[in-house]
């Protein structure tokens, strides 16, 4: 089975690498191949070499002909990059890695493959991963979920390494929306920690944020297992807690009141927003993802916001 990759960011690059290390035939498909191609490392994992199994172009009818294609895109690039493919895609298996909320549809990436390449499989690979972490073939374990049963069996053993571990589902809302909404919880645990608050602050976040992922996950169908899963609490635990995460850093930032570099991905801060709409839309509570929003667009202050969160109601846990 040949795999493509699409997007040469950091998580496209180091899942590449990764693969190619187990044996199998990987493009590696960028917008912009001059870098990659003259160095064989990306810009946005500077200092890993691409293995020469790793084949980069950047043409993407080309990256069509494999079977399997990993999205690796920021979410909010996903449509453009699928409305970039000329051809059908049928028989293949889409994964997307993105980890987000698609702000034109309030809807995961599963649901953009669906609307927009309805005759592939979509599939989503998600979990506790920094891509500097895959990329040197450090352990860990992530969620593949297929709605398609078979089709996700032969993901999980396509896509998995020795380093790698992938555990199946075919909860895809619940894989994909554990993987967007920690993202949001690490920025209020960053801008927390970033204000001089300390780590029993970061655990009521922590706590409390994954009572709201799990809310409108279950919300939107998931099943509550899957959110006490990899994509979800492995990946909040993993992304709260660490300064190699771009959305905690984001918070550290907001917190100490220092500049961040706006060309730095930082997923959470369009999830907070997408969350925020899709909240009042369906009438849910979301108070700490809604104050995400409101400190990344620069509305609330994190005094402001802490002050809000712990003045609410008193109430049952
Ligand atoms: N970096 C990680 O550790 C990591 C781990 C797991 C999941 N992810 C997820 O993977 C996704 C990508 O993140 P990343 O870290 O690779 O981002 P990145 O900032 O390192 O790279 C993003 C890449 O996407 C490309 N891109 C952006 N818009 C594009 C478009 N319209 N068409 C084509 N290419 C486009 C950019 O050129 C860049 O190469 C995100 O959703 C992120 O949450 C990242
Ligand atoms: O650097 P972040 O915050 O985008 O996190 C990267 C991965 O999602 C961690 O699993």
């Amino acid at each position: 089975m040949s795999i493509a990759v699409i997007g040469a960011g950091a998580f496209g690059t180091a899942l590449a690498i990764s693969i190619a290390r187990s044996g199998a035939e990987v493009t590696l498909w960028a917008r912009d191949t001059s870098a990659l191609q003259s160095t064989r490392q990306s810009l946005r994992l500077p200092g890993v070499t691409l293995p020469e199994s790793v084949s980069v172009t950047g043409d993407l009818a080309q990256s069509a002909l494999a079977d399997t294609l990993l999205l690796a895109t920021p979410m909010q690039s996903l449509s453009t990059v699928l409305d970039q493919f000329d051809t059908p895609l049928s028989g293949k298996a889409l994964v997307a890695c993105c980890k987000g909320i698609d702000l034109n549809t309030l809807t995961g990436p599963a649901e953009v493959l669906s609307r927009l390449k309805p005759e592939a499989t979509p599939a989503i690979l998600t979990g506790p991963s920094f891509a500097a972490d895959i990329a040197r073939g450090l352990p860990t374990a992530l969620t593949l979920a297929c709605q398609d049963e078979a089709i996700g069996r032969s993901l999980q053993h396509q896509l998995a390494t020795p380093a790698l571990r992938l555990y199946r589902s075919t909860d895809v809302i619940g894989a994909e929306l554990g993987g967007a909404l920690k993202n949001v919880i690490a920025i209020a645990c960053g801008a927390c920690i970033g204000q001089g608050m300390g780590d029993s602050t970061r655990a009521a976040l922590m706590t409390r944020g994954f009572a709201e992922m799990t809310r409108l996950a279950i919300h939107l169908g998931a099943r509550s297992e899957t959110l006490s899963g990899l994509s979800g609490m492995g990946d909040l635990a993993l992304t709260c807690m660490s300064e190699q995460s771009r959305n905690y850093r984001f918070g550290l930032a907001l917190g100490q009141e220092k500049p961040f570099d706006p060309t730095i991905t930082v997923e959470g801060a369009k999830t907070a927003e997408a969350v925020t709409r899709l909240a009042q839309q369906i009438g849910l509570d979301m108070p700490i993802c809604q104050m995400v929003h409101q400190l990344s667009t620069g509305s609330v202050s994190v005094t402001d916001a802490i002050r809000t969160l712990l003045s609410r109601p008193l109430k049952e846990e």
